[in-house]
């Protein structure tokens, strides 16, 4: 009985206090009414975009929801992100920490967010870790590198579609097991012998992907509940990128110890990487990786890689095959660069020359962004437009929105790579004009996402490799592209048809 009136005193002074801090709270803004422990669960769902855009005017350009205690700030301006991503605080390196460095409330080190970079919010750990792998991402030896294993990957898809006059298939799972051999190719460098089939690479991608975000923003004591009532199965499959990659870099230290030479994998680089094997640049002050943070990388860049470069593509194909006057264009500047054999080297010379090939993945990014929110939370007290906030305020940073506002982009809702493009090369140039923050695929500041060129790359080659040489036709033409919310937008059932020209 005793337990009972003190359960039910708990829950009264909770529920009090929950709703003593709501009606409180510094800067009301329009949302839904949140539940004590359960924030707005019940009326968001999943996706917050989508019950901004039935229940909330256009006019509202920032908005608030809960999840659980905590309550989320969804700023869908431009004017709001200034502070947000901040570069470095004016600052050439990452000398200091920005207030809005955080994303979500706690790193959990079992799953190796200490390690990596994407959740850490450690900043000396996640400074550490993101040094070793933008060197590697984004250098030119690397890109030269990648270029040759998509083709030669790309190479071994086309010998089964040749075979037959079309072949259909569901774009969505071929592009996640295309996704998952180029990975293993470049960040790991070999073969992953343990592992059944390339489909539970890419169903480990997503689920550690969902697993990072739900634990960023559940609070420990939650998510230890949630994880007692069966959660612990998907932990599993996403510890398991973890847990498969750890022989591999043993072997491969001790194979490097041996003589073996590095090839251009992100394994052997991070391996090398300030170690007196390493001829190329030095990071200052930093002892080399050690297994367990080359691990947590490693799984970390397979994960999003996977995730963010499988569904942009499905968005671009469907938008692309939807457009004929855009297939039009492409097909002219893939004639007038790489010439009429279709099985000429692509190198990364001629990819730098594709100017409208890369406006039409700039503007995917812009139209379909599979990373539709960005998470950060203030460290400090700080103020955004005419808002002051205190630490602790979460920020969900609707990307798609503010990619998508009339107010700086014509007619947003139409595709149209024309405007990555400048008037004496046939476009529009209303790129050159946006306004500052106005474009933010890849995030922006201090965290600003280290895979950007890479993906531009891929994608530019993925365009040439498929539009030189094949006719894709949407099965369900007149269906809108289906995609759920889980971290990223993930594209299913994407029936098309492929045939050789
Ligand atoms: C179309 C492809 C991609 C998109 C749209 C994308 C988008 C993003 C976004 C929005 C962020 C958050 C940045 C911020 O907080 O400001 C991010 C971070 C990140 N991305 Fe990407 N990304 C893509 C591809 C990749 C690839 C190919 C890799 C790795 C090979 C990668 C690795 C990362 C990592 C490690 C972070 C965490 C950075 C940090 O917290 O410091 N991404 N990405």
């Amino acid at each position: 009985m005793e337990i009972v009136t003190f359960a039910g005193i708990f829950l009264f002074l909770y529920i009090t206090y929950f709703y003593f801090r709501y009606f409180t709270r510094p800067n009301p803004l329009p949302g839904p009414f949140p539940l004590p422990f359960i924030g707005t669960a019940f009326q968001i769902g999943l996706d917050p975009r989508k019950w901004a855009e039935k229940n909330l005017n256009d006019s509202i350009d920032i908005w608030e929801f809960y999840v659980g205690p905590f309550r989320v700030i969804v700023p869908c301006n431009v004017k709001y992100l200034d502070k947000i991503y901040l570069l470095y605080n004016g600052a050439k390196n990452l000398s200091r920490e920005s207030k809005f460095f955080k994303r979500g409330v706690a790193a959990y080190d079992e799953v190796g967010m200490l390690r990596g970079i994407m959740f850490n919010n450690v900043f000396h750990k996640w400074k550490r870790s993101r040094q070793f792998v933008t060197r590697i991402l984004m250098s030119k030896k690397y890109h030269y590198g990648f270029i040759n294993s998509v083709q030669k990957i790309f190479k071994v898809f086309e010998k089964q579609w040749d075979e037959n006059d079309i072949t259909t298939l569901d774009f969505s799972k071929w592009v996640t097991c295309y996704k998952a051999k180029v990975t293993i190719v470049t960040i790991i460098g070999q073969p992953l012998y343990n592992l059944s089939s390339f489909d539970s690479i890419s169903k480990a991608a997503s689920e550690y992907i969902a697993l990072f975000a739900f634990l960023v923003f559940v609070p420990k004591c939650i998510s230890n509940i949630v994880m007692l009532f069966g959660f612990n199965t998907v932990k599993k499959n996403s510890m398991f990128l973890n847990g498969t990659m750890r022989n591999i870099i043993q072997n491969r230290r001790n194979e490097i110890k041996n003589g073996s030479t590095t090839s251009f994998n992100l394994l052997d680089l991070l391996l090398v990487s300030n170690s007196s094997n390493d001829s190329e640049e030095y990071i200052e002050g930093e002892q080399p990786m050690d297994d367990d943070e080359i691990e947590n990388n490693l799984a970390e860049s397979t994960a999003t890689s996977i995730e963010t470069i499988s569904n942009t593509l499905c968005f671009l194909i469907y938008n692309v095959v939807k457009n004929p006057s855009i297939l039009e264009k492409i097909h002219a500047e893939i004639l007038k660069i790489f010439g009429s054999d279709i099985n000429s080297t692509i190198t990364y010379e001629t990819l730098e020359s594709c100017r409208y090939i890369d406006a039409v993945v700039k503007e995917t990014l812009r139209h379909s962004n599979p990373v539709p929110y960005n998470l950060r939370m203030l460290d400090d007290d700080e103020r955004t437009d005419k808002f002051d906030w205190s630490p602790g305020t979460w920020f969900w940073i609707d990307h798609r929105r503010i990619m998508n506002d009339p107010n700086h982009w014509k007619e947003p809702t139409k595709f149209n790579p024309d405007r990555f493009l400048s008037e004496e090369n046939g476009g529009t140039d209303e790129f050159s004009k946006i306004c500052k923050n106005g474009y933010v695929p890849f995030g922006g500041g201090l965290r600003i996402c280290p895979g950007r060129i890479l993906a531009l790359i891929e994608l530019k080659m993925l365009i040439v490799l498929f539009f030189r040489k094949y006719n894709i036709e949407l099965v369900n033409e007149n269906e809108p592209i289906k995609y759920v919310y889980r971290a990223t937008y993930q594209v299913h059932d994407l029936m098309i048809r492929i045939s050789q020209k």
